[in-house]
């Protein structure tokens, strides 16, 4: 029999810029939220709006501050700002890089799946390169970085990655069920994080698509079996 909490979700929305997004993130019942420090993304905010959007959260919703191939100092002073923030590295990255900016906090590591199937990527040496991560986010590798709501093949995800996973790419309202139902009899702790499925523009972010995202969630939640 499954202990209720093995089967929730945790959920991330990503890339808000409005109050009004965090707020609907807030109400839907996400557990995370994500801002976008990097300048090239048609979803960047500064520190100063990263700040100020995570003021509004309530206990228990966490900010997290997402970053591509930023300097350590840089992310030192963005974590001076926001001091209960998780960090996201989204870039290239190294496990040293990676535990030198995060300076003892906990950090999550994006993988970049390749949309094709034989170009080289291994999940499970990723994993132990990075086993100083918190969790790996298991994005699609595209152009830009992240954030381009396209998804990668989720039956090439190994059965025994020994990492929390947070899967990401392209989900939807209508595929994140179907992601969870593959996911979750194969790893450790599933959580999902999406962006470009829930907004009506670049990082406008639709209320309604957000409450349906996280009603998918919680229904695959009830159906899927336990990884355990
Ligand atoms: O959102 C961006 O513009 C972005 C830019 C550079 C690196 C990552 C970026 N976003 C990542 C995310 O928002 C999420 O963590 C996630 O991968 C979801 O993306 P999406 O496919 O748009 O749902």
């Amino acid at each position: 029999m499954t202990a209720p909490s093995q089967r929730r979700t945790r959920i991330k929305i990503c890339g808000l810029t409005r109050e009004q997004d965090v707020d609907a993130a807030v109400q839907a019942g996400a557990d995370a939220v994500g801002f976008v420090l990097w300048e090239r993304s048609p979803r960047h905010v500064s520190l100063a709006r990263a700040a100020e959007l995570a003021r509004r959260l309530p206990p228990f919703v966490a900010p997290t501050l997402l970053f591509v191939n930023a300097p350590a100092s840089d992310v030192v002073a963005a974590c001076e700002r926001i001091p209960q923030a998780w960090l996201q590295f989204h870039g290239d990255e190294t496990p040293e890089q990676c535990v030198v900016a995060a300076a003892g906090r906990p950090y999550l590591r994006a993988a970049r799946i390749p949309l094709e199937a034989g170009q080289g990527f291994d999940l499970l040496t990723f994993a132990s390169r990075f086993s100083s991560a918190q969790g790996l986010v298991l994005d699609a590798h595209v152009e830009g970085y992240g954030g381009a709501g396209k998804a990668f093949d989720w039956s090439r995800i190994p059965t025994n990655v020994d990492a929390h996973l947070v899967l990401s790419g392209g989900l939807t309202p209508a595929n994140v069920g179907d992601g969870i139902a593959q996911l979750r009899p194969r790893c450790r702790t599933l959580a999902v994080d999406v962006s470009s499925g829930v907004e009506s523009a670049k990082g406008i972010k639709d209320a309604g698509k957000i409450h349906r995202f996280v009603a998918a969630v919680r229904a695959a939640d009830e159906l899927a079996p336990s990884q355990s």
